[in-house]
């Protein structure tokens, strides 16, 4: 016989009482949303491998984000795509020029949209002609104290040109520290938030990302420096020691197949905002399979976003922001 304790159903019978249930509800105030700047001022070239998605120019940044701006968008990050020839040197020089894509896209979003909060991804594998996020040495590993100090310089530079918030992705050990002291020094730290990609783990889910930023490693791969898909124990370490260091928020990436990584990241970091990415392979599988007819768009990518709040995301950086922005007026029954 049922005891009347294990009668759930009563509790999310109706639409009402079953939003009850959840601790938090998505909100367009949660969504980030990942953009290409290119170095071809007039570009808005469709990315094949992301449908929907576009690497934009600086003159038609304003035009392509007005609209989004109305519906509710209230952060992006920026990602830099050189795509002319020569730009691309061992050391990654040009990722903080003052006339690459980076720099403009932050004057004039900082100048067009006050109320846009802009985040730069800080990273060297753009602009380096290896491809790898860092600096090398001459065998070809990674030199960690360059990288960092580089690395710095950039975020640093990102700063002074309005960006409110830097998110390094390169996974070099002790950046978090050096970005903040580099913040500091600058006179920053007070008004800038620095994001830690702490839990960036490497794999395949950032096939598509590597077409549209141009920034496929030419050599090797990543995994002396993202993290092991299997190391969760490694991924605690790394919170925990970029939180000792001075991240202001943890993130943690990719972000579907890492659900138990974000939870366990909303326990370790229980006092940080937590972030999440769903990168470009989780976009483009939703897409496809929608596409195929595998299930409806628009409640698998809102069922995602769910997963991450349930997790225990605050923040969450997807492709799917525009989608959402829509979505999110329409009913959600
Ligand atoms: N730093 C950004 C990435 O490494 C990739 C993101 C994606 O695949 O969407
Ligand atoms: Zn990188
Ligand atoms: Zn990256």
């Amino acid at each position: 016989m049922t005891t009347p304790n294990a009668i759930l159903h009563g509790g999310y019978h109706h639409a009402l009482s079953r939003s009850w249930q959840s601790e938090r509800t998505l909100t367009k105030d949660m969504l980030m949303y990942p953009m290409f700047i290119t170095d071809d001022a007039n570009a808005l070239e469709k990315i094949d491998s992301l449908p929907g998605q576009h690497r934009i120019g600086i003159n038609k940044l304003k035009e392509f984000i007005a609209p989004l701006v109305t519906k509710g968008l209230r952060s992006v990050i920026l990602f830099g795509v050189p795509l002319k020839e020569g730009v691309k040197d061992p050391t990654g020089s040009r990722a903080d020029d003052p006339e690459g894509p980076t720099i403009l896209a932050v004057n004039l979003l900082r100048k067009e949209f006050p109320d846009l909060f802009v985040a730069c991804d800080v990273c060297l594998c753009e602009y380096t002609s290896h491809g790898h996020c860092g600096i090398l040495r001459q065998d070809g590993t990674l030199d960690n104290s360059q990288s960092i100090k580089r690395i710095a310089e950039v975020a640093v530079n990102y700063a002074k040109a309005g960006a409110q918030c830097v998110a390094p992705s390169d996974m070099m050990d002790g950046r978090i520290r050096a970005i903040k002291e580099g913040l500091m020094e600058a006179g920053f730290a007070h008004k800038v938030m620095l994001i830690s990609y702490s839990a960036k783990f490497a794999g395949s889910w950032y096939g598509p990302f590597r077409d549209a930023a141009n920034s496929a490693p030419a050599f090797g791969d990543r995994r002396c420096y993202q993290l092991p898909p299997n190391a969760r124990r490694l991924a605690r370490r790394a919170i925990k020691r970029d939180m000792e260091e001075g991240a202001d928020c943890i993130m943690v990436k990719p972000g579907m197949p890492y659900l138990d990584i974000v939870r366990e990241a909303s326990e370790i970091a229980t006092d940080y905002p937590i972030s999440v990415y769903q990168v470009s392979g989780e976009y483009s599988m939703l897409h496809q399979a929608a596409a195929a007819g595998v299930f409806d768009l628009k409640s698998i990518v809102l069922e995602s976003m769910t997963g991450f709040i349930r997790a225990g995301a605050t923040l969450i950086l997807t492709y799917y922001t525009p989608d959402l922005l829509t979505w999110l007026d329409e009913d959600r029954a």
